[in-house]
């Protein structure tokens, strides 16, 4: 089964990126879907997820101080995988014929932050390239308090924190990822959440 977006939804979403950069959602992905997300990600868990680097090519490397999350990423050939990058997909296409994004692919990892976890404050664009666009944080924790912690921080370009977000089932936040630093607060539980990004191809770079 494939779930729609509806256009008032992505009028909505394209308002909120117009006007503020950024935008929470909590009913944007079914819970069957969510659900099945989760439980892939507890079976995997402890089979393929790899302590997570920074940077990219002959720079990238760990360093456990700025990131101590173990990623894997999403797979279109997985059906479960396929359902959620789906729905972003139709995000894509809705947001290119609003806004004219010129959005071309997106990859995703689905992250989980173990007790101690966090990530420092960062820009998800990516040093010496532009062409991640829009920023996407999908979270999966069920019951989760706010004593958890964990908390995704969102700082506009004064360093004033703009939101704090709670990493609830069924919260996804989207934001533009040139713009706004952001960090994961330690967490007290283990943490799941998608992170994902739109890119534009290189060929449409500077637009
Ligand atoms: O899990 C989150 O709240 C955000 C993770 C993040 O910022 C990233 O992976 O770039
Ligand atoms: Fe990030």
């Amino acid at each position: 089964m494939v779930s729609q977006v509806s256009e008032a939804m992505l009028d909505v979403i394209a308002d909120a990126l117009v006007d503020k950069g950024y935008i929470l959602l909590s009913d944007i992905i079914p819970d069957y879907v969510s659900l099945a997300l989760l439980e892939k990600m507890q079976v995997e868990q402890n089979i393929k997820f790899k302590k997570a680097a920074i940077g990219r090519g002959v720079e990238q490397q760990i360093n456990a101080n700025i990131r101590s999350d173990k990623i894997s990423w999403l797979d279109n050939q997985d059906h479960t995988d396929r359902e959620y990058l789906s729905i972003m997909d139709q995000l894509k296409e809705g947001l290119n014929r609003r806004l004219f994004m010129g959005l071309f692919d997106f990859e995703s990892h689905y992250a989980v932050y173990e007790p101690g976890a966090f990530y420092k404050k960062h820009v998800d664009a990516l040093h010496g390239s532009q062409n991640r666009i829009l920023s996407t944080v999908f979270f999966l924790n069920p019951d989760w308090q706010e004593c958890d912690g964990g908390e995704l921080v969102i700082y506009d370009e004064r360093d004033q924190a703009l939101a704090v977000v709670s990493p609830k089932m069924g919260t996804l936040v989207l934001f533009l990822s040139e713009r706004f630093p952001h960090e994961v607060c330690p967490t007290f539980k283990t943490r799941n959440s998608i992170a994902g990004w739109f890119r534009v191809s290189n060929a449409n770079h500077g637009f």
